[in-house]
């Protein structure tokens, strides 16, 4: 008989036994715990592909601000927001702002070279910040977005550029702070690559550029749920932008993305500061060594952990996938090795962007997802997070570590968490249960900004009250019941561990209670005339995966 996901290795406490146990003949669960973020760009931007993409499993949508002009992103969250409407997923999709910030970038080639350009070991090159240039790159001139970090180039320094595929050495310092360089790895340029100078940092401070309070103005007159901050090095910056968002924008979470060694440094600050992270691989791939990023990877991934804050992998994680319909093994094993590192979310970046199998990369993810996280020893997890706690916790924290212990000991299907802010459900998250945490909330922006974490499954309940508070927490829990059921998340007679407050208002999560879950008769019966039978139904044949 096939056994469903690694319950057999995962009885092992030993990290050596546990790995013998794995089982390749094991069958996947009917749900998926790793949100999975999507950059939307050309290869992605109608409402078809959108809506398919929202079927498959994107939750999170990812607009990269470094391309593309206002209108053009303006569009983008039309279409997401229309293909939104067309599905009738219970738990609708979040859109994510990402700043350009300081990232030095070259500019675009001239059009009849077209987006890449190829160059040899040995080509000279001179890097410029003439302004008119900008549009007109070709093989022996490269615009350079900053002259600041033209200057900080010194004789013999190496430029990385794109994902640090290609690198220059700097031969010669020229007039009107023109550098003449060598390319010394080489490969290819496309337009607006980012070019690095290992440990130097972008600009004298982190701060926030004029383009990037335009983005954020554009942020919050679209009313979109995040903001993923490029080139975070300081908690400086983090808030520079809360400041920016005010009171309009201060449901807004802002990831810190950590693309240079300073961002790794500085890591403790900032994850302090900052809603959640992201490893950003891709930038600092060129900053570090590439045998070093691994140990960045996870040293970020087990501090955002212990700090409770999720936290998102992301760079080439399927990047063959651009140009093929099929990722490499390395590539299927990194995404599961992030996962297994402890990443709540996992990013596609140019795969489903500029790729050409978009949807295709996008079920690889996801597919990749389901069997990882089966392969997390959760037991031994929170263990090691329960413990890297620091004592006394709060009522929440106490009550979250109760649901997952619970959950752990009774092998309970799903932890129900009834949750108006989002946040009890996060802390929940924070302690890894084994299994899904379903979230039941009003709010359509705390379901959005719940696709951040790990292991929650957010329900859009938006149905007027029903009485008394407590009938309408029942009602909402018997709601959550049903998707559950009807999706084969949870089946009658397994045991459930309820999650809600004694009082209503937030901070009053203090409430653990286990249930067996009835059947479906006596869970519709009581609610029937109260909710939309035909919402529900499309609501409950809606497919993700
Ligand atoms: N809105 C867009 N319009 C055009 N191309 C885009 C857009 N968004 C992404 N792309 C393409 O997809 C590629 C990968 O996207 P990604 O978001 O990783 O940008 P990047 O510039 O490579 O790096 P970073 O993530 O550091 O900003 C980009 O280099 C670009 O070619
Ligand atoms: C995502 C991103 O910005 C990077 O990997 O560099």
């Amino acid at each position: 008989m096939t056994t469903i996901g690694q319950s057999f290795a995962n009885r092992y406490d030993s990290a050596l036994t546990q790995l013998c146990g794995l089982d390749v003949d094991s069958g996947i669960r009917p749900f998926r715990m790793t949100p999975i973020i999507c950059t939307i760009g050309p290869s992605c931007e109608n409402i078809k592909i959108i809506a398919e993409m929202i079927e498959v499993g994107m939750n999170i949508c990812r607009l990269n601000m470094a391309h593309g002009t206002f209108e053009y992103h303006s569009q983008l969250i039309k279409n997401v927001r229309e293909a939104m409407s067309q599905t009738h997923s219970p738990s609708p999709v979040a859109i994510a702002v990402e700043l350009g910030g300081q990232g030095v970038r070259c500019g675009c080639f001239l059009p009849e070279l077209g987006e890449e350009v190829k160059f040899k070991k040995g080509d000279v090159v001179i890097l410029t910040n003439e302004k008119e240039l900008q549009d007109k790159c070709d093989r022996s001139v490269l615009y350079i977005n900053s002259q600041y970090y033209l200057n900080l180039a010194k004789i013999g320094h190496k430029i990385w550029v794109g994902d640090g595929l290609l690198s220059f050495v700097v031969k010669e310092k020229l007039n009107h702070g023109k550098l003449r360089a060598e390319v010394d790895t080489e490969g290819e340029i496309s337009n607006l690559d980012h070019c690095i100078i290992p440990r130097v940092p972008p600009a004298p401070t982190c701060c926030l550029t004029d383009y990037d309070k335009e983005c954020i103005k554009f942020a919050l007159a679209h009313n979109v749920d995040m903001i993923f901050a490029s080139w975070v090095w300081s908690e400086s910056i983090i808030k520079e932008i809360r400041s920016m968002l005010g009171d309009k924008g201060a449901k807004m979470k802002i990831i810190a993305n950590i693309e240079n060694y300073m961002g790794v440094k500085n890591f403790n600050e900032i994850v302090e500061a900052a809603d959640g992270v992201m490893v950003a691989r891709g930038d600092l791939g060129m900053d570090l060594p590439p045998e070093k990023v691994f140990l960045a990877q996870k040293n970020m991934i087990g501090r955002a952990n212990v700090a409770g804050k999720p936290v998102i992998c992301a760079a080439q994680m399927l990047d063959s996938m651009v140009k093929n319909p099929r990722p490499t093994r390395a590539e299927a094993g990194d995404v599961a090795n992030a996962i297994l590192d402890g990443a709540d979310c996992i990013m596609l970046s140019r795969e489903t962007a500029a790729g050409r199998y978009p949807v295709l990369a996008l079920k690889y993810a996801c597919a990749i997802a389901r069997e990882a996280e089966m392969a997390v020893h959760h037991d031994r997890v929170y263990r090691q997070l329960r413990a890297s706690t620091p004592l006394p916790v709060d009522s929440t924290h106490c009550t979250a570590i109760s649901a997952v212990e619970a959950s752990i000991r009774c092998q309970a299907s799903a932890i129900i968490v009834v949750t108006n802010s989002g946040r009890s459900a996060g802390v929940v998250a924070r302690y890894r249960p084994p299994c899904l945490i379903v979230a039941v909330t009003k709010s359509q922006h705390t379901v959005k900004l719940l696709h951040l974490h790990r292991g929650i499954y957010p329900v859009l309940h938006d149905a007027a009250s029903c009485g008394e508070w407590i009938d309408d927490i029942d009602f909402r829990i018997n709601h959550a019941l049903i998707i559950c059921k009807r999706r084969g998340y949870v089946k009658a007679g397994d045991y459930c561990i309820l999650v809600t407050g004694s009082m209503e208002g937030p901070g009053w999560t203090n409430t653990v209670r286990t249930i067996s879950v009835p059947d479906q008769d006596t869970l519709t019966q009581k609610y029937v005339n109260l909710v939309n039978q035909t919402h529900l139904n499309q609501v409950i044949d809606h497919k993700e995966s």
